[in-house]
């Protein structure tokens, strides 16, 4: 099969300057207009606003204050939760924990997922050795500061299931989008689909003039379906766009701001983009520098771990291109590393994605891997 690179991929996405807000449909009568315009979304840009969301101002500012009172607390206390407890990558990453392409992230965060317990080799009572069932790894419990912080629990759990009825609700509409049934689907994210929750802090920068090129996360793909995106009114996220220029994506009070991770491009062969993303530090005028910054809530809307993934095919006719066909998808840029590979299973993806950036809990939990 013929290969094109990952600057080639990129370079047949059509420039854009600014991101469209989409207003998501209250009746099926605005279905199909919405579902045009969604179609138009996902094909030229990958990256929109949402607004009549129906995630309550209460739920998302309860999660986000509960977390900034997480993040305020002295670093013993978050170290409690440590991520590197969890052989499934849950719990507080303090700054320096992560890279993006071998570059450090100036961020910490507090990662969640679905509850679940950790999977275990039956035979031998041990955690599972099979490398092809990799994926099992990322099963397990969330770390909750209870103690310190119990409102956080109640609240964000109250968000994830906000989050995901939205999430259910966005698949329906983009499986219209592709004049594919509304069910189409159904089956990639039944029994328990792999959500990833995460809670960002972004320092502000120590100076006015502190230009620099200070990431909080580096430029990067996100690897699954959908990423819905609560920010404060900060701002510094940034998107690529097909010239390789950054446009910025600035907070708009009461929107959620939607991206296509790299599963939906595979799937739709292409005709919809995982679009690269970045965010700078900035600098906070009334912000002390270690406690102050930019908070954001990403929530990654994941296929079932066990999910072999398919592409539409055919692809309906009635999809028309507005730019050049990708040659090859099974290649992709995911985390600012050119000619990542792409796995048939989404849930070796998963593990592959955090296995790269955090090295740390490879080495304490799933050493057997890197042998
Ligand atoms: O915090 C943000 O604005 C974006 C975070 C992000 O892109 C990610 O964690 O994948
Ligand atoms: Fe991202």
């Amino acid at each position: 099969m013929n290969r094109i690179s990952p600057r080639n991929i990129r370079k047949a996405k059509k420039s854009f300057q600014a991101l469209p807000l989409l207003t998501l449909p209250s009746t099926v009568d605005e279905e199909k207009d919405f579902a045009t315009k969604l179609r138009h979304a996902c094909h030229t840009t990958g990256f929109f606003y949402i607004e009549n969301h129906n995630i309550s101002r209460e739920t998302y500012q309860n999660a986000l204050n509960s977390s900034k009172k997480f993040f305020d607390l002295p670093i013993d206390e978050k170290m409690a939760i440590d991520y590197r407890k969890s052989p499934a990558f849950r719990g507080y990453m303090n700054l320096g924990c992560e890279n993006t392409a071998g570059k450090t992230d100036q961020r910490d965060q507090i990662e969640f997922g679905i509850e679940g317990s950790v999977v275990k080799n039956e035979s031998q009572n041990t955690t599972l050795n099979q490398k092809n069932e990799v994926w099992k790894r990322l099963i397990g419990p969330n770390q909750w500061p209870n103690d310190s912080v119990p409102s956080l629990k109640p609240h964000l759990t109250k968000y994830m299931m906000e989050m995901e009825v939205l999430s259910r609700r966005l698949m329906e509409l983009i499986a219209l989008s592709l004049d594919l049934p509304r069910n189409y689907f159904d089956d990639t994210f039944r029994d328990s689909p792999n959500v990833q929750f995460k809670i960002c802090h972004y320092p502000s920068l120590q100076k006015k003039d502190d230009k620099g090129d200070q990431f909080g996360v580096g430029c990067h793909t996100d690897s699954g379906y959908l990423s819905l995106l609560l920010q404060d009114d900060v701002g510094g996220l940034q998107v690529q766009n097909g010239d390789g220029d950054w446009t910025d994506a600035p907070p708009l009070d009461g929107t959620i701001v939607v991206n296509l991770g790299e599963m939906i491009q595979l799937v739709t062969s292409g005709y919809y983009l995982a679009t690269p993303h970045r965010v700078k530090n900035v600098y906070i005028s009334n912000g002390n520098s270690n406690t102050r910054g930019r908070y954001s809530m990403p929530y990654f809307w994941n296929p079932r771990l066990d999910y072999i993934v398919s592409k539409i095919d055919p692809l309906p006719n009635s999809l028309n291109w507005e730019r050049p066909k990708p040659m090859s998808l099974d290649r992709t840029d995911s985390h600012g590393k050119a000619g990542n590979i792409l796995f048939s299973c989404y849930g070796e993806n998963a593990f592959k994605s955090l296995a790269r950036s955090h090295p740390d809990v490879m080495k304490r939990h799933h050493m057997d891997l890197l042998l």
